[in-house]
This record gives structure tokens, sequence and C-alpha cells, in this order.
């Protein structure tokens, strides 16, 4: 088996390339990524003298590229992760977002179409996605398979519509798809711009913890390998042309996120005054801020008996640990 993974220098990809290998010793892994500002190759190093493993540097927008990769490697199945993922960026400039989500989803599938034909059920396209693409929920109910679309910003705009893409290839072409929508993810490998890295990087560096309007707003947090369990389970198991919701069954807000991990660091590493929480401050807020996601993974659980299982506490130990040695302040 070789399994094209776009996007495998990121951060969910990275960790989930190294869990593959191991627990698929028959697969080969071709890794395709653009290298963006988001992608690093140094998160790789475990697998990179591994004979089971590839990487092609490019654009997942480059049909020919594509093409070649499609025919040289003979590959069997696509696990796609490649995409802009970062919201505030998509409201900055959502250029990029709609040609790597869209364009880039749209050239996988063709490919896979092209080379695999139509009507085939044994060569699986594993599409990752995002809770994000339901909208907002107020302070009860969770998302499932069935809740409709409502995206609000650019990147689940853009999001939502390359899920649609992947469904209309299942529907017309009987390609064998399969998509999987997570919430929030957490631990090792992330990109400082995300919430728990930011947290972690500005409370060492002695700045303003950045926490959007009045910290409210509620995520539900998934360990990153948690979910790589999950895709793992999902690509092998589940249901062609179904959805998987992936959650962590972790709802916590912004604020409560950010007193946990200042009173973790304020034992592993004491500031000589007071603690970091000092340094919480409340900052403007995102445009169009969504204010909750929660994912109900009872479908998941029932047919393929998988369910998070890394509680919080372990998890946000586990990650801090992982960015005080990248930042070359471990004393733990
Ligand atoms: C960077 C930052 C964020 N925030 C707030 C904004 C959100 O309410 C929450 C998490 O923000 P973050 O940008 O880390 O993640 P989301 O916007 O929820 O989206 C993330 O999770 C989904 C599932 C994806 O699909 C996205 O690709 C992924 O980026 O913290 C702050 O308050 N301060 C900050 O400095």
């Amino acid at each position: 088996m070789t399994t094209l993974v776009t996007g495998g220098a990121g951060f969910i990809g990275s960790n989930f390339i190294p869990y593959f290998l191991d627990k698929n010793p028959n697969t080969t892994v071709i890794n395709l990524d653009k290298l963006t500002y988001a992608g690093d190759l140094n998160n790789l190093d475990e697998v990179s003298q591994t004979n089971r493993y590839r990487f092609v540097q490019g654009d997942i927008c480059n049909q020919t590229l594509i093409d070649s990769i499609f025919t040289t490697h003979k590959i069997d199945s696509v696990i796609h992760f490649a995409a802009e993922s970062h919201v505030d960026k998509s409201i900055s400039n959502p250029d990029s977002f709609i040609k790597t989500n869209i364009e880039g989803t749209y050239t996988l599938l063709e490919a896979a179409r092209k080379h695999w034909g139509e009507n085939n059920q044994s060569n699986r396209f594993h599409h990752i996605s995002t809770d994000e693409v339901y909208g907002s929920l107020g302070d009860s109910g969770f998302f499932n398979e069935k809740t409709p679309y409502a995206p609000n910003s650019p990147y689940s705009a853009s999001k939502a519509a390359s899920d649609f893409l992947v469904r209309s290839y299942y529907h017309t072409f009987k390609l064998n798809t399969i998509t999987t929508n997570c919430s929030n993810n957490y631990g090792p490998k992330q990109h400082d711009e995300k919430l728990i890295p930011t947290i972690i990087r500005t409370a060492l560096q002695g700045s303003t913890i950045p926490i959007y309007g009045k910290g409210t707003n509620v995520r539900d947090w998934l360990y990153v390998l948690d979910h790589c369990k999950g895709i793992d389970t999902v690509f092998k198991k589940g249901r062609p042309g179904e959805t998987y919701l992936i959650g962590g069954n972790n709802e916590s807000t912004n604020l409560s996120i950010a007193e946990k991990i200042c009173s973790i660091l304020d034992e592993l590493l004491p500031k000589a005054k007071g603690s970091y929480k000092d340094q919480i401050a409340f900052v403007e807020d995102r445009k169009g801020h969504d204010h909750r996601y929660a994912i109900d993974a009872s479908k998941i659980g029932q047919e393929l008996h998988w369910r998070a299982v890394e509680s919080f506490d372990t998890g946000l130990q586990k990650t801090i640990k992982w960015y005080l040695s990248k930042y070359k302040k471990n004393t733990v």
C-alpha cells in the first residue's frame, strides 16, 4: 500500500505520519507538502530516514505534479490534510484559503478519479476537515453528522466547500471518499500562531497573553494523538461516503485555558514575582468570532469504537513540556 499524505509537514500531519507508519508496517507514505510558513520538516525527523517514507515538496494545486506522483508512486489511497488553517489569517487575507482549500482539494479529487477510475470502491480518499463548517453554537447543544452546514469565516467556508466537493465525488463518480470533521487539536508540533502555543510562548517571553474579547468563547479540545488514532480508525473501517465527527469531549473557555496553562507554568517554572496569570490581557475580538464548538462523537464511538482518551491535564502537561524544550527553556 502506498498512501499519499498531503500537508504532512503541518501540525496534525506531522503527528499522524509517524503514528500511521508505526501502525501500518506494510504501508509506504508519500508526504506532499508545499512547506508554507506553517510546515516544518524538523517535526518529521523521526521518520525521515525510514525507507517507507518519502517527502515531495509541492503544491496540491499543481495538477501536473499530482499526476506524476500518482503515476510514479502508484498511489493506492490519499489522506488529505493540506490546508490553510488559521482563521485570523483567513480574515485578513482569504486568497490562499480559496486556492489551497478549494482548488487544491478539487485537483486531488480529479487525480484520484483519473488514476483510480470511477465506481472504484477499493482506493480510499480520506478528507480531513473541521467542525467549524457547522458554524457557531449557543451555550447548549452539540454538532453531529446531520447538523446543517453554516460556516462563518472565510476559512470555514473554504473547508465547507471542500467537504461538498468530496461529497460530490462520492455521489457522482462513486469515488471511495470519507470525511472526518474534528474539533480544536492541541499537542506538540502546533504552529506558534494558535491559541495554546501563543499562551505558552507569550507567558515565557514575559509579554501580554492575548485573549480575544472577554475570553468566554468555548472550544472542544482534542489531543492530537487521539485525533491521529481516530483518523487511522476511520481510514480503515469507516463506511464509504460517510462523515465522522471526531471530538475530545473536553470543552473549555479560552480564558480558563490561559489560566490553567499559567498555573502549570507557575509550578514548572515559577516567576521571581507573581503569577503568569498577571500577563493575561483582553484584546480586540476576532471579527465574526464563533462563540462555541462542541461535538457529539457518538457515531464514531458506536460504529468504530473510537473515543478520545487523553485527559486535558495530562495532554496539557505533555504539550507544555514540548514547547518548553522548543523554546530552550527546558528546566523541567
Ligand atoms: C490565536 C488566539 C486565539 N484566541 C481565541 C480564538 C478562538 O476562540 C480560540 C482558538 O483559536 P485558534 O486560532 O487557536 O483556533 P480556532 O480559530 O478555534 O480554529 C482551530 O480549530 C479549528 C477546529 C480549525 O479547523 C482551525 O484550523 C484551527 O485553527 O482562541 C485568542 O483568544 N487569542 C489568541 O491569541
